[in-house]
C-alpha cells in the first residue's frame, strides 16, 4: 500500500531511524506524548533489517577497512557468467533457469533447515540440477553467512553464486566478491535509482551481475529507467517484505501489464521469486514469462536436496 508521501515505484522504507539510532534523552522533559506511535521505530521487517545492517557494516569496517576489501577482491578468483549459466540450463532443459537457495531461516517461517549443511547442499542442488546457487548472507535475521558463501566457493562448486544480502553500501559488493559471489541482489524497495546505478556499476567493474528485485509494477517501471539494465537480471518478489505475505499471481500480473510488456520487448532476463513449491508452480511462472526461478524453502527442507531439484523441475520424466 502507498503512503501519503509516497510515489509510485518510490522506495518503499526509510534508510535510517528518523531520530537517529540513539535517541537522545532530552531531561526532565523526556516523556512520550499520550498515544503517539514512535515514530524512530521499524514499521516493517525490511526497515528493521536495513536499520541492523548499516550497525553492521559499521563493525565490519572497522576491523577490515574499505581499502583492504578492495585489495583483497583484485586478488579473488575472477567471477564466473551467472546469466550464461541460467540460459544454457533452460536452453538444455526447456525450463525456467533454476537458482536454488541455500537458506537455514527466515524472519516469517523460522528456522525451515534444523540440520543445516550449507555445502552439503549446495553441492547436492548443483548435482540436482540447479544453474546458479544463492547465499543467505544475513546473519541476525535468517542465519546465514558470508562465511558460507566462501564455504561454498571453496569446496568446487561450479554453480555461479549470487549473494543474498540486503546490501545499502558498495562495501557490501566487495565483500561478496571477496566472498566468491558472481553477482549481488539489489531491492529496490530499499534502493532509489541513484544507488541502484552505482552498485550495478561497483558489480560491473569486479565482473558481477545484479539481480534487481522489484516487488510492485512501479518499482519495475522505475528501475526500466536504469541505464544497460538489460545487461542484469531483473526479479519479481511474490512475498511482500513488508508482511510476508506470497502471492504467485503476482508474477503473471505484473508480466501481463504494459511495464512487463516493456521487459519481453527489451529481452530483459526475469527470475521469479519466493513461494514456488511444485512443478505446477514453475509452469505457472513460466507461462508468466520468466526465464528463472528463485526457489529456496520448498528444496531446502528436503532431506534429499538432489532428488528435490529434479522433482521440481520434472528432470526425471
Ligand atoms: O523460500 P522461498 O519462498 O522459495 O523464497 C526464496 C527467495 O525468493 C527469498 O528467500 C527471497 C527473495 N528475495 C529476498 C530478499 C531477501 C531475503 C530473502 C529473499
Amino acid at each position: 500500500m502507498l503512503r501519503a508521501f509516497q510515489k509510485a515505484g518510490e522506495v518503499s522504507i526509510r534508510r535510517r531511524p528518523p531520530r537517529g539510532f540513539e535517541t537522545q534523552p532530552c531531561g526532565p522533559f523526556n516523556y512520550k506524548v499520550g498515544n503517539m506511535p514512535d515514530d524512530n521505530q521499524p514499521r516493517n521487517i525490511l526497515e528493521e533489517i536495513v536499520w541492523y545492517k548499516a550497525k553492521e557494516i559499521t563493525v565490519w569496517r572497522d576491523k577490515v577497512p574499505l581499502a583492504a576489501l578492495q585489495s583483497l577482491a583484485k586478488k579473488a578468483a575472477p567471477p564466473v557468467d551467472f546469466k550464461a549459466a541460467i540460459t544454457a540450463r533452460a536452453a538444455a532443459t526447456g525450463k525456467p533457469g533454476l537458482i536454488a537457495e541455500v537458506k537455514k531461516a527466515s524472519p516469517s517461517k523460522g528456522v525451515i533447515q534444523p540440520n543445516f549443511d550449507p555445502v552439503k547442499i549446495a553441492q547436492a542442488y548443483e548435482a540436482g540440477g540447479a544453474a546458479c546457487l544463492s547465499v543467505l548472507t544475513d546473519e541476525k535475521f535468517f542465519q546465514g553467512s558470508f562465511e558460507n558463501l566462501q564455504l561454498i566457493k571453496a569446496a568446487g562448486v561450479k554453480c555461479p553464486l549470487l549473494c543474498k544480502e540486503f546490501i545499502v553500501e558498495a562495501y557490501q559488493v566487495f565483500k561478496a566478491r571477496v566472498s566468491g559471489a558472481d553477482a549481488i541482489l539489489l531491492i529496490a524497495a530499499v534502493l532509489p535509482n541513484q544507488d541502484l546505478a552505482y552498485f550495478m556499476k561497483v558489480a560491473r567493474a569486479l565482473g558481477m551481475v545484479a539481480l534487481i528485485e522489484v516487488h510492485t509494477e512501479g518499482e519495475l517501471a522505475r528501475v526500466l529507467q536504469l541505464e544497460g539494465v538489460e545487461d542484469h537480471l531483473l526479479g519479481i518478489n511474490n512475498r511482500d517484505l513488508g508482511t510476508f505475505k506470497v502471492d504467485l499471481a503476482l508474477t503473471r500480473r505484473i508480466m501481463d501489464s504494459p511495464t512487463g510488456q516493456e521487459v519481453r520487448r527489451r529481452g530483459i532476463l526475469m527470475v521469479g521469486e519466493s513461494g514456488i513449491f511444485t512443478p505446477d508452480d514453475v509452469a505457472f511462472v513460466q507461462a508468466a514469462g520468466v526465464g528463472a526461478i528463485l526457489v529456496g524453502e520448498s528444496l531446502v527442507k528436503q532431506g534429499d536436496p538432489a532428488a528435490g531439484v529434479r522433482q521440481l523441475l520434472s528432470l526425471d520424466a
